[in-house]
C-alpha cells in the first residue's frame, strides 16, 4: 500500500449519533451538508461532479470507491460537487487504462474531504430508519461539542436554494453551431452529460443562468427548451418558475429533468415535498405507464411532485411511477408540448433504457415560426 493514515475521523449527525472513520489521505478538515448515500457500484466520478449534489455529503454504499481512478471524460461538471464522501474501503491504487488520475488525486485537486473505514451499512439502516439529515464529517475528534455548535448552523435543505451556487454565470454554447436544431438550456444545475446527449443527437445548446428570463432566452430564437437538474428544493426558484409558465405559455417544446421536472409541476400548480430520504442509485425501476415496460434508470432526488395533486390536475398526465413506492417518476401536459422526468436518462449506468426520452423531444422540436 502506497499510503495510508491512520488518522480518526467522524462523522456526526444532527441528531447527536456518531460514526467513526478514519481519514482519506493526510489532509484533516471538517466538511458539512445533507448526508445521503447512493447505491451505485459504478459511477463514484459522475456522482461526486454532479451539481445536483451540491451541498451534500455522501455515502457510497459500494464496498470499494477509488478502484478505477478518474477520467476527466466522466466529468459531469469542471469541480467535484458534494460537499464530502463518506466510503468503506477506500482504493489508494486503481487499476484502468483509461484513467489519467486516482481518486484521492481527484479528491486533493477537488479541495474534497473524505473519510473511510465507516461501517456504511449501519450509517445507511440509519438515515433509511430515521431520514436523511444534516451531518459534519472531521478528523476534529476531540471537539465534539465545536462540532455540534458548527452542525447547528447548517441550513435544512427543506426551502433551501442552491441553483444560484451552481449556474454558469453568463451564457455558454454547446455542441456544433451548424447543427440541425437549436436548443435552450436553463441551467438550474446541468450535468455535462445532458448537453452531450443532446449534441449527439445533432442539437446545438445554448445555456443560460439561472436567473435568465423566457424572453431573454427567446431571442435566441430555439427550437425547444430544457429545464435542468439541479440542487436544492424546487420551491424557492420562482424564475425557473415563471420560465416554465413561459414556455408552456407560448407552448413551445419543453423537457424537465429532475429539477427541471419539479420546476415544471411547480409551474402547473401541483407542490413538491422532501422525501424521507430520496432516491439516489443507479438500478431505480420505473413502470412507464404508456408502454407497459418496466425501466431501470439512474435516480438522484430528494424532492418529488405531489401525487395526488398530479393526478387530479385536468391538463397533466403521469406517465411514469417509481416501482418501489409509487412516487410520481414522469410527467406529460396533455394540451401542451411538455414532458419530464425525475429520474437521469442521461446517464448510462450499464442499461440504456431511458434514452430514448432524447429522441422523443428531438421528435418535438419545432423550429420558431414554422
Ligand atoms: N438530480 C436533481 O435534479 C435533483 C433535484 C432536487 N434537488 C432533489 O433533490 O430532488
Amino acid at each position: 500500500m502506497k499510503y495510508q493514515t491512520k488518522k480518526k475521523a467522524i462523522v456526526l449527525l444532527a441528531d447527536g449519533t456518531i460514526f467513526h472513520g478514519k481519514l482519506v489521505g493526510d489532509k484533516g478538515g471538517t466538511a458539512f451538508g445533507e448526508v445521503c448515500f447512493n447505491t451505485g457500484m459504478t459511477g463514484y466520478q459522475e456522482i461526486f461532479t454532479d451539481p445536483s449534489y451540491f451541498g451534500q455529503i455522501m455515502v457510497t454504499t459500494n464496498a470499494h470507491i477509488g478502484n478505477y481512478g478518474t477520467n476527466e471524460n466522466e466529468e459531469e461538471a469542471d469541480t467535484a460537487q458534494i460537499s464530502g464522501l463518506i466510503c468503506k474501503n477506500f482504493s489508494y491504487f486503481h487499476s484502468r487504462p483509461a484513467a489519467d488520475m486516482s481518486l484521492q488525486a481527484f479528491l486533493k485537486k477537488s479541495d474534497l474531504f473524505a473519510i473511510s473505514d465507516v461501517d456504511t451499512r449501519a450509517l445507511v439502516t440509519y438515515i433509511r430508519k430515521n431520514g436523511a439529515m444534516n451531518a459534519i464529517i472531521s478528523s476534529d475528534v476531540d471537539n465534539i461539542e465545536g462540532l455540534k455548535k458548527q452542525l447547528a448552523d447548517v441550513p435544512d435543505m427543506n426551502g433551501l436554494e442552491l441553483a444560484s451556487k451552481v449556474s454558469t454565470k453568463e451564457p455558454y454554447f454547446f455542441g456544433n453551431k451548424d447543427a440541425k436544431h437549436k436548443v435552450a438550456v436553463l441551467d438550474v444545475g446541468v450535468k455535462r452529460s445532458i448537453l452531450k446527449h443532446l449534441a449527439n443527437r445533432d442539437v446545438y445548446c445554448k445555456v443560460f443562468p439561472y436567473d435568465t428570463s423566457y424572453s431573454a432566452m427567446k431571442e435566441w430564437e430555439p427550437d425547444g427548451y430544457l429545464l435542468s437538474n439541479g440542487p436544492g428544493d424546487p420551491a424557492p426558484l420562482e424564475n425557473a418558475i415563471q420560465v416554465a409558465k413561459d414556455i408552456m405559455e407560448e407552448d413551445r417544446p419543453l423537457m424537465g429533468i429532475c429539477l427541471g421536472h419539479q420546476i415544471i409541476a411547480l409551474a402547473n400548480g401541483i407542490s413538491t415535498y422532501k422525501m424521507h430520504h430520496g432516491h439516489r442509485g443507479i438500478n431505480h425501476p420505473i413502470l412507464n405507464l404508456q408502454t407497459g415496460k418496466g425501466e431501470m434508470t439512474s435516480q438522484n432526488h430528494g424532492f418529488s411532485v405531489n401525487k395526488e395533486e398530479a393526478e387530479s390536475h385536468h391538463d397533466v398526465e403521469v406517465t411514469h411511477t417509481h416501482l418501489n413506492d409509487h412516487t410520481v417518476a414522469g410527467l406529460k401536459m396533455k394540451n401542451k408540448n411538455c414532458f419530464s422526468v425525475q429520474y437521469h436518462p442521461e446517464a448510462s449506468p450499464g442499461p440504456n433504457d431511458a434514452h430514448y426520452l432524447f429522441d422523443e423531444f428531438l421528435d418535438r422540436l419545432q423550429p420558431v415560426n414554422v
